[in-house]
């Protein structure tokens, strides 16, 4: 077979760039991990990624880690998403990273959960990152081998939107012990956690379930929930690919305010607990 040329029909595998899902004579390489830094235990490692950008991704990784910092938990957020970071933001850290001999250090959050952003190295928060893809899976593979983050339970990936080159990169180079897939009501939904789902499932990553965001609206005078985006097929697509629904997420005014405002930390809501439920039963730290 003609090594560029795959014939399997694996999602994640395009003319050229041969096939990482098991496809024989095609096959790439697909381990590209690097060492995580010495001076780190990191227990449990969970991506959160998105079919497309824009859902939300970055808002349940954070309400995630801040669940489970509640909950006691030693957790760190390590934002991959090098190109559009939010995650300092959300927790409202403007600081720079600082750096010892033996490494990066994370910046800390109120509560104490650790960061790691391509914006705490950036001169400013508004210098756009107009790099490549392997500058830019470089950077978040430092983000792994030279960041000192020490003693974590829940390290949280807020990954690369979509199911490109670079998300693939991070997939195949951090030790992944699940992904959650974030999504938002809409037709194309059933084809974009597919393949999430499928590229997943071509580096043997388990997928742990998908949380929907943006499902409804509530009414602030009868409480009656409106789904702007329509009918949820959210537990069809579970049922079919074999995996849970962790959770679903209304478009709330006081999500979007505490995350304009750096408060992330101050929400107190249950939209994720039962997707933290999950993860603490599933994977024990
Ligand atoms: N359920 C929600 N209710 C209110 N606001 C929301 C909700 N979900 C997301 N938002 C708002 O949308 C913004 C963008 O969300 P977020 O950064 O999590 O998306 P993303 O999927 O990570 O985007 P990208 O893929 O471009 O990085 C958030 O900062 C928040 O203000």
């Amino acid at each position: 077979m003609d090594k560029n040329k795959c014939e399997c029909e694996n999602m994640s595998c395009e003319e050229g760039t041969g096939c990482s899902g098991g496809c024989g004579d095609a096959q790439i390489e697909n381990d590209f991990s690097v060492e995580a830094h010495k001076l780190n235990s990191i227990k449990r490692v969970i991506g959160v990624v998105s079919g497309k950008g824009g859902v939300g991704k970055s808002l349940v990784a954070s309400a995630l880690a801040v669940l489970s910092r509640r909950k006691g938990y030693k957790v760190g957020v390590l934002d991959a998403d090098i190109t559009g970071p939010s995650i300092p933001k959300m927790f409202g850290i403007n600081r720079r990273a600082m750096s010892s001999e033996s490494g990066i250090l994370p910046e800390k959050t109120h509560n104490g959960i650790k960061i790691m952003s391509v914006n705490l190295l950036l001169d400013s928060d508004d210098s756009p990152v107009i790099w490549r893809g392997p500058l830019i899976s470089g950077v978040v593979k430092q983000f792994w081998s030279d960041v000192i983050w020490g003693d974590i339970d829940y390290l949280f990936l807020d990954m690369p939107p979509g199911t490109g080159d670079v998300p693939l990169t991070v997939f195949q180079s951090i030790p992944l012990d699940g992904i959650i897939i974030v999504t938002s009501p809409q037709d194309l939904v059933h084809m974009i956690v597919r393949k999430a789902y499928n590229m997943a499932k071509s580096m043997n990553i388990p997928v742990l379930g998908i949380v929907e965001n943006m499902s409804y609206v509530k009414c602030p005078d009868c409480s009656k929930e409106i789904k702007i985006f329509g009918d949820s097929h959210i537990d069809d697509i579970a049922g079919e690919l074999g995996i849970e629904v962790l959770g679903r997420m209304p478009i709330d005014p006081s999500i979007a305010e505490a995350c304009d405002k750096g408060e992330i930390e101050r929400l107190n809501n249950d939209y994720l607990s039962g997707a933290l439920d999950f993860i603490e039963k599933n994977l024990k730290p």
